[in-house]
């Protein structure tokens, strides 16, 4: 039915409103089937959970397994963790489209300056396990704030737990009940039911961050070109063109004659589609942004003698 995707700053209250979230689900009629799923499972520390990169890779990798598993159109999943980094939302979002299902964010969006003094408070009263301060200014400094202009971020719930505190009846809570569970039809505007496509449908999770690697790695590209080519118009150079600023270790990019911005945007379509298609039957796209980048210049060069 819906996977609601819990973010916010370590000790922001994100269990809080995880729990007021599912309480007042429980409230609208018809009562939908409601889970929360969080770290505990995990019968570790915080601390540990959070003590290196690898633990926290291995968090998020078992959480995400478990949403998979636990996504269906009878049921709303909620995730209670960090979910902090941005391409992991994307990475959720592409579970709530490869389910067909209803996907929101709600962002619990305390400052830092809050997260530091509820932890405290937490560790002086002895209200649980506390982040110790290594970690928390760790992961205070890594939050990647959601922005409603991303899918995988939208749409966007914000509590503020700092002025408002959180309740069942918090602004934020109530409009994403409303649009959790609002009955649509084919009138229906405001409220999206995400379709699978091919690429959601056959590709594995484990693929959905390489999409969102690959997908900036090439707009990186694209920007580096479009910049080399203001930069050699400005110097009255237009004859040939070489982008170089990848990089040391980067293929560099011959551009004779001028390729023209909708040329170049169109191309980069063409490769991710390309790239996406052999990876449902070979090998997936890269996963880390410098092959992306390796690849996609490859096939630059290839393409540019043709344009
Ligand atoms: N608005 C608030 N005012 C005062 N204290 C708050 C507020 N919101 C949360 N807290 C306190 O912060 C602590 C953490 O709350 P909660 O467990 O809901 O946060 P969390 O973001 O899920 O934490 P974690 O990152 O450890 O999972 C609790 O002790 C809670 O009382």
């Amino acid at each position: 039915m819906a996977l609601v995707v819990i973010c916010g700053q370590p000790c922001s209250g994100k269990s809080t409103a995880a729990t007021c979230l599912a309480d007042a689900l429980q409230e609208s009629e018809p009562k939908p089937s409601v889970r929360i799923v969080n770290e505990s499972a995990f019968h570790l520390d915080r601390n540990q959970r959070y003590a290196d990169m690898p633990a926290e890779k291995n968090l998020r990798g078992v959480l995400r397994s478990e949403i998979d598993r636990s996504l269906s159109k009878d049921s709303i999943i909620i995730v209670d963790s960090l979910n902090n980094i941005k391409g992991y939302r994307y990475e959720l979002w592409c579970l709530a489209r490869g389910a067909g299902i209803r996907y929101c964010v709600l962002h619990c969006d305390a400052g830092g300056l809050d997260c530091r003094t509820w932890n405290e408070r937490r560790r002086e009263e002895g209200l649980g396990s506390s982040y110790d301060d290594r970690i928390l200014e760790d992961l205070i400094g890594r939050f990647e704030r959601p922005d409603s202009r991303n899918r995988w971020d939208s749409p966007l719930f914000e509590l503020r737990p700092h002025l408002d505190g959180i309740r069942k009846s918090s602004a934020a809570i109530a409009d994403a009940v409303a649009y959790l569970t609002k009955r649509v039809d084919s009138k229906t505007r405001d409220v999206k039911i995400l379709q699978p496509t091919i690429a959601t449908q056959s590709a594995h999770t484990t693929q959905a961050n390489s999409l969102y690697e690959l997908d900036r790695a090439t707009l990186e590209v694209m920007n580096e070109i479009v910049k080399a080519q203001t930069d050699s118009a400005s110097m009255g150079l237009n004859k040939r063109n070489v982008v170089s600023s990848l990089g040391p270790g980067f293929p560099t990019i011959d551009i004779s004659g001028t390729v023209t911005l909708p040329q170049l945007r169109r191309l980069r379509r063409t490769f991710m589609k390309l790239t996406g298609q052999s990876s449902l039957s070979g090998p997936p796209p890269p996963t880390d942004a410098d092959s992306a980048k390796r690849l996609f210049v490859d096939y630059l060069n290839r393409e540019i003698g043709n344009v």
